[in-house]
């Protein structure tokens, strides 16, 4: 059995560091329309016959609606100390606005109470990407009506959880909401309007911070912003790839916390988008400043950047790094980013609380044999990534929490059940579940160094 991470250490400046794993809805619940449910734009786009790998849809996904209690034995068995999750928007209010489910309200305080029970603190998602389709039909995240539909969702999840749970995300990778659903089009709802774009990812910053007002004003004192970054690496010193590398830095990494934190776009947004690049009245500036109380960071790997005139909209595209080794993603396995990425937010926005809120891998693993199944990839990259967690930790980072992507293998988007992330494998037959030798290994890393002194 691999040993645990020999660097992680639990004086962290919190004492109460989480060690946790990470779903969310669509991908891990199936039942997307039970007990009054309504659809979302996930359940359609998944239903559209080639928009997913294999026609795979969440219909049943990890069955995780109906075994969620089984799912929160597993968890107690992993040892975690924390689960971040997230709601179905249309559970519910399954017309986006209005009328609430009580049948929905009803599941997620049953899971928030089972977690409680087994003293393991809940952090919830209000939005994972899965949109009512109801919603969708109005504009959606294009219509200027859409921040104040979400900071409502919102306060309806604050008043009726607020008494439990502490940790609160409000959106969940505002950079792929935008990019992967309005620009490239390979997310739901599967636009792909350069113009939409920016309007889009404002009206995100929008709803982000008119849903920490609304937390605000409902007493909720821990309200996060989860963010994917992909620390950016020129290829070459030449001024094009410098030049390129920051444009690619401005539209993944900053595009979204400067103006949080900042009150203010990256400079290189409007040579990005060009004429597409609306033009904000420093009022409307001033009000996407929204800092969260932590950041949530989703680190998987890094870029090294080559300035490409044909890769539009940014100009710039990723050199891949054929020398070192790869996820099934074709994500290069690049630990030092985690801990790059991590001292630039404490260089950049004066060291905000941040939790890992998603770091993982995918891996081809192999069959479960006599029931062990050995992911040594993933244990290897759990291994490698805490240590590079725990180097910045010693650097200062005010690091709150370590968050494994993903609790389960589940339903990985436009690919289906092919991207398996899960320190536990779910059988694609009868979603039965098994800790992998990664879940083990995280278990060990958790029992020495998560709770200790
Ligand atoms: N791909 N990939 C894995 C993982 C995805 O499954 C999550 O839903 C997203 O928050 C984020 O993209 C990361």
């Amino acid at each position: 059995m691999s040993k645990p991470p020999t660097e992680i250490r639990s004086d962290s400046p919190s004492r109460d560091f989480l060690w946790g794993a990470a779903t969310s809805a669509y991908q891990i619940e199936g039942s997307p329309l039970a007990d009054g449910a309504g659809p979302s734009i996930w359940h359609r786009f998944a239903n559209t016959p080639g928009r997913v790998l294999n026609g795979d849809t969440g219909d049943i996904a990890c069955d995780h609606y109906r075994r969620w209690h089984e799912d929160v034995a597993l968890m107690a068995a992993l040892g975690v100390n924390a689960y971040r999750f997230s709601v179905a928007w249309a559970r519910i209010l399954p017309e986006g606005t209005g009328r609430v489910n009580q049948a929905g309200l009803d599941f997620y305080r049953c899971l928030v109470d089972a977690l409680l029970e087994q003293g393991i603190e809940p952090m919830l998602t209000l939005y994972h990407w899965d949109l009512p389709e109801a919603l969708d039909t109005r504009g959606g995240w294009a219509s200027d009506a859409s921040p104040g539909w979400f900071a409502d969702y919102a306060q309806v999840l604050y008043r009726a959880l607020g008494d439990r749970v502490r940790l609160w995300i409000t959106l969940n990778e505002p950079w792929v909401i935008t990019a992967g659903g309005y620009l490239y089009g390979d997310l739901a709802p599967g636009h792909r309007s350069l113009h939409e774009t920016p309007i889009v990812a404002h009206n995100l910053l929008r709803a982000h911070a008119a849903a920490l007002a609304s937390g605000r004003a409902e007493g909720i004192e821990r309200i996060g912003l989860a963010v994917n970054l992909e620390p950016q690496y020129p290829a070459s010193p030449s001024a094009e790839d410098i030049g390129a590398t920051a444009h690619r830095d401005a539209f993944i990494n900053r595009w979204f916390l400067d103006p949080v934190f900042l009150g203010r776009y990256p400079a290189e947004m409007e040579t990005i988008f060009g004429s597409a690049w609306p033009r904000h009245s420093p009022s409307e500036l001033d009000a996407l400043r929204a800092p969260p109380d932590f950041i949530g960071v989703n680190y998987y790997s890094r870029s090294v950047v080559r300035a490409d005139p044909t890769e539009q909209p940014v100009g710039a595209r990723r050199v891949r790094q054929d020398a070192r080794p790869h996820t099934a993603m074709d994500w290069e396995v690049y630990p030092q980013g985690l801990t790059d990425i991590l001292l630039w937010i404490q260089g950049r926005y004066g060291n905000p609380p941040v939790y890992i809120t998603e770091n993982g891998a995918a891996f081809d693993d192999p069959p479960p044999v006599a029931g062990r199944l050995h992911d040594r990839q993933r244990v290897a990259y759990l291994r490698t990534h805490l240590r590079a967690a725990s180097r910045a930790l010693r650097r200062g980072v005010d690091l709150r929490g370590y968050f494994a992507w993903s609790l389960l293998d589940n339903f990985e988007w436009s690919y289906g059940y092919a991207k398996r992330f899960g320190l536990v494998h779910v059988d694609p037959v009868d979603r039965q579940r098994l800790i992998k030798d990664s879940g083990r290994f995280y278990r060990d890393a958790i029992r020495r160094y998560g709770r200790g002194p």
